[in-house]
Formats: C-alpha cells, sequence, structure tokens
C-alpha cells in the first residue's frame, strides 16, 4: 500500500479545537489508516519565514507544518483564500476582492508549501491536495520533478463559468489543475460547471470522467465526502454526550428544540434562517413558547470584514427577535458563540427535534450528516435541509428547501413539528443508510482507489554511463 500524503491548509490535532471545520475532521482518520503525513500551515506566524518544519505525531497521526508570515496570513489565507476565492465560489462575487498582492501572497505561499513537501515526497508516495487555499500547488511540484500520482479536492463549490470569468487570470489558475491526475468534487453540480468551464474558457474536451486540455488528459470525478458514522453514533452514547442531552432536555422545560450547528460564516445562511425562524414566530402563534432555536456558531476568519459584518448583522437581528418574541420565561433563539467538542455536539443534535441546515451554497455540509447519526432510531428528529448544500444530492429524505424563502423554511418547521413517528422513523432510515454506506472511509477509498489506479508515469530513464 503506497503512503498517503495530504497537504492542506489546516492541519487537524485529532483531538484538537473545538470548533475546526469539516475537511480537519474528515482528514484525520484516513491519514491514520495510511500511516501518511499531513503537511501543512501550522496556524502560528514567524516574523521572518525560515522554511523551519516542526513535526508531531498526534494519536498516531504525523504532521509535519510550517508558520507563515503576517503577510502571508493577510495576503494568502485571509486575502485570496478567503476574500477572492471563498466568496467567487460561493457565488458571492459582490463580495469578492481582486487585488494583486493576494494573488501574488498566495502563489509565495504554495511556493512555500511546495518547498515543504518536496523533501518529503519519496516516488511511490500518493500525493493529495485539498482545497482551494492550494490550487497550483500539484503544478509547483511537477516543476520540482516529482512524477507522483497526484490527486485534488476541492471541497467547495465550483461556480458557473459566467461567475468564474470575473476573477483575474482566471484561466491560469484553472490550468494548474491539469498538473494533477485526478481531481474530485462533492457533487455532479459542481463538476458538470468545471467541465463547462473547461469546454467554453479553454477549448478542452470531455469523455467521460477525462477532461483533456493541450494534449494533457486528467480524470475528473464527484465523490461526496462523509462522516465517521459508526463514530459519531459511538460519539452520541457517549457520558458527554448524554450528560449534554440532559442539561439541555432539562433546560428546555417539554419544548422542542431547533437546532443549527455552523461556522460563522455569511455562506451558512444564517441570517436568512433567523428570518425564517422570526416568519414561523408570526406565522404560527401557536407555537410560541413550544420551541427554542438553538444556534452555535463559532466565530470563523474574524480578521475578514464580510465576517465581521456578517458577525453584527446577526447579533443584532437575534436581539430584535428575541426582543419581539420573548416572554419573562421564554427566549425564542439562543445564539452562541462558542464551539462545542463533537461528544457534546452529538448530545445536542440528539436533543433536538429539528436540525435546520440553511446554507446559500455549501461544498457539502457534514453537519447534515452528524445530525442524522446522532439521532435516535426510535424517535428520530427530522432533518430540514437547503437545496444548495451538496448534502442535500445524498440526503433527499431530508425536508429540503430553499433557504432564501422565509415562508418555505417557517412551512417545513410547522411541518416537521408535527410530523408522525413512522414518517420520521421512514426518513431518518433512509438517510442514515447513506451517512452510513458512503462513509469518511468510503469517500476516502473511492478517491485514492481511482487515484492509485492511474498509470505511474515512468521516471526518466538514468543516462548510461559512459563507456570508455
Ligand atoms: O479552515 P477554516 O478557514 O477555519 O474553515 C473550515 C473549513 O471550511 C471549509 O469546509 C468545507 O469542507 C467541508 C468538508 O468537505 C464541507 O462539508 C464544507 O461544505 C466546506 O465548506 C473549507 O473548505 C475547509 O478547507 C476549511 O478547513
Ligand atoms: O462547535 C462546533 C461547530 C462545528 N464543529 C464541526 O465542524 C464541522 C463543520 O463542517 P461542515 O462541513 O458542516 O462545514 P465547514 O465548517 O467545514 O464549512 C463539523 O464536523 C462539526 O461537527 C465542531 O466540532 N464544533
Amino acid at each position: 500500500m503506497s503512503r498517503l500524503i495530504v497537504i492542506s491548509n489546516r492541519v487537524s490535532r485529532p483531538n484538537g479545537a473545538a470548533n475546526q471545520g469539516g475537511l480537519a475532521v474528515a482528514l484525520a482518520q484516513a491519514l491514520r489508516e495510511s500511516r501518511g503525513i499531513w503537511v501543512g500551515w501550522s496556524g502560528g506566524t514567524t516574523d521572518n519565514f525560515t522554511g523551519h518544519i516542526g513535526f508531531a505525531d498526534d494519536d498516531g497521526v504525523k504532521t509535519a507544518t510550517i508558520d507563515l508570515e503576517e503577510q502571508d496570513v493577510d495576503e494568502y489565507y485571509n486575502g485570496y483564500a478567503n476574500k477572492t476565492l471563498w466568496p467567487l465560489f460561493h457565488y458571492r462575487i459582490d463580495l469578492a476582492e481582486y487585488a494583486r498582492d493576494f494573488e501574488g501572497g498566495y502563489n509565495r505561499v504554495n511556493q512555500r508549501f511546495a518547498d515543504t513537501a518536496s523533501p518529503l515526497i519519496e516516488p511511490e508516495d500518493i500525493i493529495w491536495v485539498q482545497d482551494y487555499h492550494m490550487i497550483p500547488l500539484g503544478q509547483m511540484l511537477r516543476d520540482r520533478g516529482h512524477q507522483n500520482r497526484m490527486g485534488f479536492f476541492l471541497h467547495i463549490p465550483w461556480p458557473p463559468t459566467r461567475l468564474l470569468v470575473s476573477l483575474p487570470h482566471h484561466t491560469k489558475l484553472v490550468s494548474t489543475l491539469f498538473a494533477y491526475d485526478v481531481i474530485g468534487f462533492h457533487t455532479e453540480e459542481w463538476l458538470e460547471s468545471f467541465r463547462h468551464y473547461v469546454e467554453r474558457e479553454m477549448g478542452g474536451t470531455v469523455d467521460g470522467d477525462f477532461v483533456t486540455v493541450g494534449g494533457r488528459t486528467i480524470q475528473a470525478v464527484a465523490c461526496p465526502i462523509g462522516i465517521n458514522a459508526e463514530e459519531f453514533k459511538q460519539a452520541a452514547a457517549s457520558d458527554a454526550a448524554v450528560e449534554m442531552h440532559r442539561q439541555v432536555r432539562a433546560s428546555l422545560q417539554d419544548r422542542s428544540l431547533i437546532v443549527g450547528v455552523d461556522r460563522l460564516d455569511y455562506s451558512k445562511g444564517l441570517e436568512e434562517r433567523f428570518n425564517g425562524y422570526a416568519r414561523f414566530l408570526k406565522d404560527h402563534a401557536e407555537h410560541h413558547r413550544r420551541v427554542v432555536l438553538a444556534q452555535i456558531a463559532p466565530p470563523s476568519r474574524g480578521e475578514v470584514e464580510s465576517y465581521q459584518q456578517i458577525r453584527a448583522t446577526l447579533d443584532s437581528l437575534a436581539g430584535r427577535i428575541n426582543g419581539e418574541y420573548s416572554d419573562v420565561d421564554w427566549t425564542p433563539i439562543r445564539y452562541v458563540n462558542q464551539g462545542y467538542p463533537r461528544d457534546k455536539l452529538a448530545g445536542i443534535y440528539r436533543s433536538a427535534r429539528i436540525g435546520l441546515v440553511t446554507p446559500l451554497r455549501d461544498g457539502m455540509n457534514l453537519v447534515a450528516k452528524e445530525y442524522v447519526a446522532a439521532q435516535n432510531p426510535d424517535d428520530p428528529g427530522v432533518l430540514i435541509l437547503s437545496r444548495f448544500a451538496g448534502a442535500a444530492m445524498q440526503l433527499k429524505d431530508a425536508l429540503l428547501i430553499n433557504p432564501y424563502s422565509p415562508e418555505e423554511m417557517s412551512d417545513a418547521i410547522d411541518r416537521a413539528l408535527a410530523m408522525p413517528l413512522d414518517e420520521r422513523k421512514r426518513r431518518w432510515r433512509a438517510m442514515m443508510d447513506s451517512v452510513e454506506q458512503q462513509d469518511i472511509s468510503w469517500w476516502r477509498s473511492a478517491f485514492t482507489d481511482r487515484l492509485a489506479a492511474t498509470r505511474q508515469e515512468e521516471p526518466e530513464a538514468e543516462p548510461e554511463p559512459a563507456t570508455e
């Protein structure tokens, strides 16, 4: 079995921060199983970049990380990754900022990651680069002579061509993807958008999974990420989860809990969610005092202005809705800006009659799957899910809604609260089958098996020693 080298911006400590994102949570187990190395940013900064690599072995996961300079973080992570690519790829060109400094910083930091990873790579290794922070990295590793099998996975949506062309030098960026052997997306929709771009903007051709541009053919596939369903079921039965469940239920006094769990990100549709819930309270006075929405929203990317703005908007919106509907002994929204470890989250999910997952656009959304996995099979809750989350392609037995419509959200909440037990069980079973079948191991294998099967390029023959 070839060794796996994963390279991504964020490198998770398996028992690390409570609010780590889905990608970090998902990869730890995959690496542990393949005895690989995880290369990425330490999350720390240094005054002068030295290229020093910090090695660690955390719970069986080997990591190799580098510190970045403040300027790198500003231009690469806050800048090109989160002020340019993230909004653009989530269809928010109104929020996207195009600055040469960002693009320069992005390329500089990718060169730094290439310099870091290069000496660690052995010829038989399989290299798997993750996400929009590192699109050009594969090309940079090829430039350093690495002929390994190399894959790339995009965890966020691929935007429609008419939006992507607003990015300066878009073709230059996309052409670097052709350094990989296999590239993956969560859904057919993102894959189709990619193919459309390649045909329209690069004169490429598509033949099934094979995409060719300028004589180079790669595979482009849809491969939805999953969760560790078994571990999550166990987490839901852990002491921490049971205690959390008890605390939450005691605080509710027989009220029904609706739960949302999201990084505080404008793509997650939190403003629209609060407005949809307010609409429900307006339309359904009979439910007043009978429901509580707990929105867990750990702050994210707080140095980026659009994230500061969404935080301020939500602070005031939650206050306004609570001011309008609260009673001395009932607050309709519990708005919580702290993150929870996953065992406690599992207890919270299990306490909730409704999981409310309403992103405006989301590559996958692992919270939707975790909510399903944490339910009590004998009395499962109902998942209300945005049609625009990648997860909606698999979780078709959720109540699928348009998150931009407060009326649809209000109707779905009302329907979920009234849903009979047999319908809840039927829908949950179908969703749980999908969560269990296409779990994190399935995702990892589906992608890496495909990558491993690509023919490794023959290393260039050593020149024959000169004979006298
Ligand atoms: O690393 P951060 O800037 O704190 O952000 C956290 C992660 O957010 C994004 O997650 C995406 O990947 C998930 C797993 O595939 C997917 O379910 C979700 O829809 C995506 O938004 C980001 O893509 C990751 O790189 C970040 O680590
Ligand atoms: O307080 C929190 C909030 C979220 N998460 C985890 O963060 C991930 C969020 O992943 P998702 O795909 O839903 O969205 P992302 O944040 O990656 O865009 C999930 O595994 C959550 O369990 C967590 O551990 N604690």
